[in-house]
């Protein structure tokens, strides 16, 4: 079943098109990699996905439901560096703030909403350090709390904007299983990436965009070095190429 349907969607920003006719779906169970260079409108199409940024044209379906109207639960991991880390708050708080919509504004959070921030933090392995103020966090530990608090909500749509970058093999490996579970338990998975070589044997789909959808298939189809280079705009010869094993 399709959880999220992206069809035809355009946005511009600063009067410039940045994303021209997209489309994406992603169903239950899928880890999808959106892959492409810097500038090619990952973030944007995740924001526009969210409904936080106007589309010029298109429409985004989260469980058939239209973007903005919905009830469905969509949980939103934000690049590191966008979050306010000096904000004196601790790790529970901050993962309490992703109950926000559920909890309703001014009113004190309720038993189950404590039950959920307590589970999503056990399961990014951060429960030990529900009380430290979030700015004394390692990058990787920021990481944990930016997912654990995507999670507190239970979404059936995870949108991940580059959840590896900056992070050490061990904490990569923590966060790819738990994905990997996610959508094993039938959530929908949705991450940007600049690991290729990760993404190939990660993901069960990666879509490639530059601007637009170049390509969208399981890791083992996108074997034609043409579909990568017009992606990324390199040369045949790149050694990039050949480590993805695609050179032509
Ligand atoms: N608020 C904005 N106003 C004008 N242009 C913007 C704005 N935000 C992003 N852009 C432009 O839109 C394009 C796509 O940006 P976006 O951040 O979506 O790319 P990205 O694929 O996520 O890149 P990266 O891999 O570097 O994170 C870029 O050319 C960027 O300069």
């Amino acid at each position: 079943m399709s959880v999220l349907r992206a069809e035809g969607v355009s946005v511009r920003l600063g009067g410039r098109r940045v994303l021209r006719e997209v489309g994406l779906s992603v169903d239950a169970g899928e880890l999808v990699g959106l892959i492409g260079p810097n500038g090619a409108g990952k973030t944007t199409l995740l924001r526009a996905i969210l409904g936080v940024i106007r589309t010029e044209s298109g429409r985004v379906e989260i469980e058939g439901e239209p973007v903005g109207r919905m009830r469905s639960r969509v949980g939103y991991v934000p690049q590191r560096h966008e979050f306010a880390w000096d904000f004196p708050i601790t790790v529970e708080d901050t993962v309490m703030t992703g109950l926000v919509r559920s909890i309703g504004w001014l009113r004190r959070p309720r038993q189950r909403h404590y039950e959920a921030v307590a589970e999503s933090l056990a399961r990014v392995r951060m429960d030990h350090l529900a009380e430290r103020p979030v700015g004394e966090l390692s990058g990787g530990q920021r990481q944990r709390v930016l997912v654990a608090r995507a999670l507190a909500l239970r979404p059936s749509l995870l949108l991940l904007d580059e959840p590896f970058t900056g992070l050490d093999m061990p904490t990569q490996e923590l966060l790819l299983e738990l994905f990997d579970g996610l959508a094993a338990e039938g959530r929908a998975v949705l991450m940007s990436t600049h690991d290729l070589s990760g993404a190939m044997h990660q993901c069960s789909r990666l879509c490639l965009i530059n601007r637009t959808v170049i390509a969208d298939a399981p890791p083992a189809e996108l074997q034609d070095a043409e579909v990568w280079m017009r992606a990324f705009g390199v040369r045949a010869d790149n050694p990039v190429l050949r480590v993805l094993g695609v050179a032509a």
